[in-house]
């Protein structure tokens, strides 16, 4: 029995509060006011699809498509890959493309109260990671947090068209701003407007497909005790009654009204990824394993073995809105070198 996992994560240098940048060289809060800003570029993919590469100045990168608004990679400054995208990713609309970070998002059947993940459905997750958004020209001023020296970002936003509302009887406005900081912290801001005439509901999640070395390798950390709804189990309710999560099994759970911060640590990568989260009160854990993932054509053999699914989410309960009401959900995603 390990005591440090028995615990929900507290601020240190593995986990920092949010907003506070760890240099992980000098080992102390960075001093940002010495770098370069980071830089853009934007560019079509082989489908003519624009997408926009974000540079730190520290050399980490993010690509993002506009395709779904979708983180599509985030490397480290040394140029490793952090995000798992299957060898049988299908790129063309209308399929969504398994892998990086979908923005899972206005749930078509929210409002007839089955919830996210509980119903299968071609939208289970909801249209806009199908759909193509645009580069927002005009974005709301950053935060005092955002804007810090060496600092890259992007906004994008997708707004409902007449067509949608075949899927969603709604108007709404979904931004997203990608900011990928100096050391290579990769925060995701989205914020969802009612511009309706009626109130809606949405459940919401940034499902985030971590690529890691060996799924065995792996563990949860910051869940513990915590109550789930297992999927698998017509989202039943249970307390998670061990320690950190490992997995040797298909997993698909909504861990509900969680801590902020949560780490994925990968043992034989010895590095952890730190997730934290704000107006996101749940966590996805989803690994599909051996049989399932055979079952979805676009999973190639045995690449459950080296993905990991943990969504900053709100899902058990949806989120409502009044019109011209705004709601945002950010997380923040970071990876830190283990000694173990
Ligand atoms: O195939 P999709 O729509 O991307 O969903 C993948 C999985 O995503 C997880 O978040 C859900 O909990 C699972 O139930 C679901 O199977």
């Amino acid at each position: 029995m390990c005591e440090v996992h028995c615990v929900r994560l507290r601020p240190s240098p593995q986990y920092p509060p949010f907003g506070v940048r760890w240099d992980h060289h000098l080992r102390r809060p960075m001093d940002q006011a010495s770098y370069p800003p980071g830089r853009l570029e934007v560019s079509e993919d082989e489908n003519g699809v624009s997408q926009v590469v974000l540079h730190s100045p520290r050399r980490a990168s993010a690509r993002i498509s506009l395709y779904g608004g979708q983180v599509r990679s985030w490397k480290t400054e040394r140029g490793e890959e952090l995000l798992f995208t299957s060898c049988k990713a299908i790129f063309k609309p209308p399929v969504a493309v398994r892998g990086g970070i979908p923005i899972c998002c206005i749930n078509v059947l929210c409002d007839f109260l089955i919830k996210f993940g509980n119903h299968v459905s071609v939208e289970q997750h909801g249209f806009v990671r199908n759909r193509i958004w645009v580069i927002d020209e005009n974005p709301a001023p950053l935060q005092p947090t955002d804007s810090s020296t060496g600092n890259a970002s992007i906004d994008l936003v997708y707004k409902s068209i007449d067509d949608d509302l075949r899927f969603w009887p709604h108007c709404f406005e979904l931004r997203l701003r990608v900011i990928l900081s100096v050391d290579g912290f990769l925060t995701l801001i989205s914020r969802v407007r009612n511009v309706d005439c009626k109130p809606f509901s949405f459940s919401f999640a940034y499902h985030t497909y971590f690529s890691v070395s060996d799924i065995s390798e792996v563990r949860v950390e910051g869940l513990e005790t915590l109550d789930y709804l297992d999927n698998l189990l017509h989202r039943e309710r249970f307390t998670d009654q061990g320690e950190a999560i490992t997995f040797e099994s298909e997993v698909d759970r909504v861990y509900v009204s969680t801590s902020d911060t949560v780490g994925v640590s990968d043992h034989e990568k010895k590095r952890t990824f730190v997730i934290k989260k704000k107006g996101l009160p749940d966590v996805v854990v989803w690994n599909p394993w051996d049989k399932k993932s055979k079952a979805i054509t676009d999973f190639g053999k045995d690449e459950y073995k080296h993905m990991l699914c943990v969504d900053a989410a709100a899902t058990e309960n949806s989120i409502t809105q009044k019109p011209g009401e705004e709601w945002t959900g950010r997380v923040e995603l970071s990876v830190t070198k283990t000694r173990n």
